[in-house]
């Protein structure tokens, strides 16, 4: 036998608890603390991520217990240290994210059932302690949105599989959506072209050349089938497009190398140096695929590669900033979000 709720008791069920969406923005992760021991902690929970370092058989875990984590976390500390936010006590990248997260609340504040929160891959604050939060809040829908506008399997996919694995411990689960890439999505370009275009007005000088440097991978990983590389060309391509630069003016490259296989090519620090070598004396970096200001485009590209650009006879380098908390930044995710969210608001 069925049983029937009287319509009155349902009603009031439901107005004590309102169904509510969720909107997870989730971006890579950093240290909790810019020190040696907080930096370990996060190169051990990123560094053991089987979609970050796909064979993670015995000579890797020696690798990495026996050298990496002995050695990288006490470098690594001193460069979170040159561009960590004091007043905050926290990396850039969760400043910025946190920022993202309640201005896309403002944004979207009319629709007053949607929550919007962020998370970290690795690190604080967890996806699983944010979806739990969330689904205590009233939320029976739930949106992801990976912070990185070309997929990969390292950043894209683990993200995934992190929200799959929460969700499997649960047993009310909520109803699931994922925001694609959107690598070549117009209001991307044109947010990107327009930072630049504003950023370069206001240099005191112009650059012969632009790079675009993207974080770079295994290329074994895109021989394996990542569509990784291809969105990153074809960024590119439409930003070339929209600026009316060719392949030699606005320059793909790849950052971020870490350890000893071949990477994605050519490489950022590489092509900085060779350009000031061949005589270019004026250049500017962009960074597309960081949708946030991090210690890879705050001390890699804007300290590291700018010396090794005047070391090598450059005279002037330009990192552009990320689109981050921007207004062309913002629109480039409530557009997603908003576009994901149909049928549900
Ligand atoms: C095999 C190792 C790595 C792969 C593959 C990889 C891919 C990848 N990473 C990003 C974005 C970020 N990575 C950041 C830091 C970082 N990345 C790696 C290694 C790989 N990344 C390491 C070991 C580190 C930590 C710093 C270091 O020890 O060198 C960051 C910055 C985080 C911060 O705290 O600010 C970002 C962002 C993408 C988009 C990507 C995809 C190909
Ligand atoms: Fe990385
Ligand atoms: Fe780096």
């Amino acid at each position: 036998m069925s049983t029937v709720i009287p319509f009155g008791n349902a009603k009031r069920a439901a107005e004590a608890t309102p169904e509510r969406v969720g909107v997870l923005l989730v971006n890579l992760g950093t240290p909790d603390t810019a020190d040696a021991a907080g930096v370990r902690v996060y190169l051990r929970e990123f560094l053991s991520d089987p979609r970050v370092i796909e064979d993670q058989g015995l000579r890797w875990k020696l690798i990495l217990n026996g050298i990496i984590l002995r050695v990288r976390p006490r470098s690594k500390a001193r460069d979170y240290l040159k561009i960590w936010n004091v007043e905050k006590n926290e990396s850039p990248l969760k400043t910025i994210t946190r920022s993202q997260a309640e201005k896309l609340a403002a944004a979207i504040a009319d629709h007053d059932h949607v929550v919007v929160d962020w998370a970290m891959r690795y690190g604080n604050p967890s996806i699983q302690s944010c979806i739990e939060a969330l689904a205590a809040r009233g939320c029976s829908r739930l949106l992801v949105v990976p912070l990185y506008p070309q997929y990969s399997a390292a950043t894209s996919a683990t993200v995934c599989d992190e929200v799959f694995r929460v969700l499997a411990g649960m047993r009310a689960q909520p109803i699931l959506r994922v925001t694609p890439p959107y690598y070549d999505h117009p209001d991307y370009i044109e947010a990107l072209a327009q930072s630049i275009d504003a950023h370069l007005a206001s240099l005191p000088f112009q650059p012969e050349i632009i790079l675009a440097s993207f974080h770079g991978m295994p290329k074994e990983y895109v021989e394996k089938g990542d569509p990784y590389q291809a969105q990153c060309i074809a960024t590119t391509d439409a930003l070339r497009k929209r600026l009316g630069l060719d392949a030699s003016k606005l320059i793909l490259t790849f950052q971020s190398r870490f350890g000893n296989a071949e990477w994605l090519q050519p490489y950022t620090d590489k092509t900085v140096e060779k350009l000031a070598k061949d005589g270019v004396r004026r250049i500017a970096v962009v960074t597309p695929g960081f949708s946030a200001d991090c210690l890879e485009t705050l001390e890699e590209i804007a300290q590291e590669n700018a010396e090794i650009f005047r070391h090598n006879g450059g005279e002037q380098f330009a990192a552009i900033p990320c689109l981050n908390d921007s207004d062309g930044g913002m629109t480039v995710i409530r557009r997603l979000v908003l576009r994901e969210l149909q049928g549900w608001i």
